[in-house]
């Protein structure tokens, strides 16, 4: 399907009454309905325990909408209208029975003509009974194409993701299966591949002989919030390391794909994944850093540290900040680290890119330089959109001296408009049948083998973690990873 084509299908979603439901898919659904980049012939079928009315749904639906859209909220009870409601419990199987039903009359209703994305907002554990019974009970047995799309976390470890990934494509093929990491589906992370490929001046120095190093950060605020009891069993490794962060590693360090398919891309991606040195035992104390967030001070009012968040053992071990080096063994990345950073609790709400340039061999002006005058090319995902490229230029006047220029790019500021949600893009792409931004299950595979060789040599070492304290950049061992190697971290809060 082109792009410029209405996409129409009923969406069912497993978990119409949670929280991802309310804060994402329903406002990102309505912004596609008041753009029409979705066929008015759509229908959304919520599933959910609650006993709730089809009138109940059609205004929560309502009230998040207003909630998190501010603006123009016209057609906003023509788009409700079209929203159902099944309570039922995921397990009970007859349940699928009645569901065909209802997406059968549906779909006559608003003449749908079969397309079905299934989207399981829920937690993971059901993933699996729900694919199967939607399969066993013809649910899937349709005119049209079905899809299936899958939140995070997609398994604990890869023994888990396996079990799981082996349960779902029992009853969907890997060409239907939606694997969500939302990262992809942000503005500055698709930017990543045009940036790259599509300007002649970056593509000939992006490789080992003009890159020193390459960092990734992704620091948040928020602490662990309500989420304590899922967050316990997961950490910040599994949490962002395993998906997003390693995603954006993947973008940045893969070949040029032949063409801009989804299969190329991910093939090539796949490629950097098979790359990545693995890290023996012994060497992940040297190369990942993990630590928890202290008590701290945020705008002159303190907050808790992690022991104390609601739903966290007091005496807990899961971290929530994470440092790593990994290192790609291929030829054009041999030497060069990629550092990334991620943690909850940090001084700012800040992704950003920073590559950095190898100096010059020989350097005219190196003692006029300004100090930490390296070329850097920064990307900034979130919260501000766009690019900086850092260089060395004249300082006005007689002293011949330099000073640092900064080249900047800004998204909004260009265009004047907000950049479409991730997870607007996502169930658009969806729609289309376009799975570019979606992970591949050999992305997940590979992604996992190697983070769990860093979990299970945590697992093993009883020392305590090290803390850093809420609204700062991390620990000190984090900063120790990058001196080592004669780097620093290049101060993202204040790029
Ligand atoms: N919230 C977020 O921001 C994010 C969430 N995710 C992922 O999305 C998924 C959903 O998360 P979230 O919305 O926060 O979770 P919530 O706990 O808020 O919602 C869970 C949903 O599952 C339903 N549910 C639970 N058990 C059953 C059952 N046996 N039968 C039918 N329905 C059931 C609940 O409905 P009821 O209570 O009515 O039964 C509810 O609608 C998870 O996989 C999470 O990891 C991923 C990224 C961000
Ligand atoms: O997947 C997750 O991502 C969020 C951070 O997402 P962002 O788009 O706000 O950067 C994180 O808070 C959450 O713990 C994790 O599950």
């Amino acid at each position: 399907m082109q792009n410029n084509e209405q996409p129409k299908s009923i969406i069912v979603i497993f978990g119409a009454t949670g929280d991802l439901a309310k804060r994402k898919l329903y406002p990102s659904l309505f912004r596609l309905f008041q753009k029409g980049s979705i066929s008015e012939q759509f229908a959304v079928v919520g599933i959910g325990r609650r006993e709730w009315s089809d009138e109940t749904l059609r205004s929560q639906v309502k009230e998040s909408i207003q909630t998190e859209i501010s603006g123009d909220h016209t057609n906003l009870d023509e788009f409700c209208n079209q929203f159902y409601y099944k309570p039922f419990n995921v397990t009970s199987q007859h349940s699928y029975t009645e569901l065909k039903e209802m997406l059968h009359t549906l779909d006559k209703r608003h003449q749908i003509g079969g397309n079905r994305v299934f989207y399981m907002a829920m937690a993971p554990e059901f993933f699996g009974t729900i694919a199967q019974y939607l399969k066993s009970e013809g649910v899937t047995e349709t005119e049209g194409w079905t899809r299936l799309v899958i939140e995070k976390p997609f398994g604990h470890d890869l023994a888990s993701a396996k079990k799981l990934n082996d349960e779902i494509r029992e009853a969907f093929s890997e060409d239907e299966i939606y694997r969500i990491d939302h990262y992809l589906g942000k503005e500055m992370v698709q930017n990543i591949q045009v940036i790259r490929f599509a300007n002649a001046v970056f593509e000939p120095l992006w490789n080992n002989q003009h890159i020193a190093n390459i960092q990734v950060t992704s620091s948040e605020r928020l602490g662990v919030e309500d989420r304590g009891g899922y967050y316990e069993n997961s950490g910040a490794l599994r949490d962002m390391v395993q998906n997003h962060m390693m995603q954006m590693v993947t973008l940045l360090a893969m070949e040029p794909p032949l063409r801009l398919s989804t299969e190329e891309i991910r093939s090539e991606k796949i490629k950097v994944l098979r790359a990545l040195r693995p890290i023996a035992d012994q060497q992940v104390q040297e190369s990942f850093i993990r630590a928890q967030y202290g008590q701290g001070v945020y705008d002159g009012e303190t907050v808790q540290g992690y022991l104390k968040e609601k739903n966290v053992s007091p005496d807990s071990q899961t971290e929530t900040f994470v440092a790593g080096k990994l290192l790609i063994d291929n030829y054009r990345w041999a030497g060069v680290p990629f550092y990334i950073r991620t943690g909850k609790r940090m001084a700012a709400k800040s992704t950003k890119i920073v590559i950095e340039f190898k100096p010059q061999p020989h350097n005219l002006y190196h003692d006029k330089i300004e100090k930490n005058g390296s070329n850097l090319l920064v990307i900034h995902i979130q919260p501000d959109e766009g690019m900086t490229l850092m260089l060395n230029g004249k300082k006005i006047g007689t002293t011949g001296d330099t000073s640092s220029v900064n080249l900047n790019y800004s998204q909004h500021g260009i265009d004047g408009i907000n950049t479409p949600e991730a997870y607007e893009r996502l169930l658009f792409d969806c729609m289309i049948g376009d799975a570019t931004n979606f992970a591949h299950w050999d992305e997940v595979n590979l992604s996992w083998a190697y983070i769990d060789a860093i979990s299970e040599a945590w697992d093993e070492d009883q020392s305590n973690l090290p803390s850093y304290p809420s609204g700062s950049m991390g620990p000190r061992e984090a900063n120790e990873l990058l001196e080592q190697d004669e780097f620093h971290w290049w101060p993202i809060e204040k790029m």
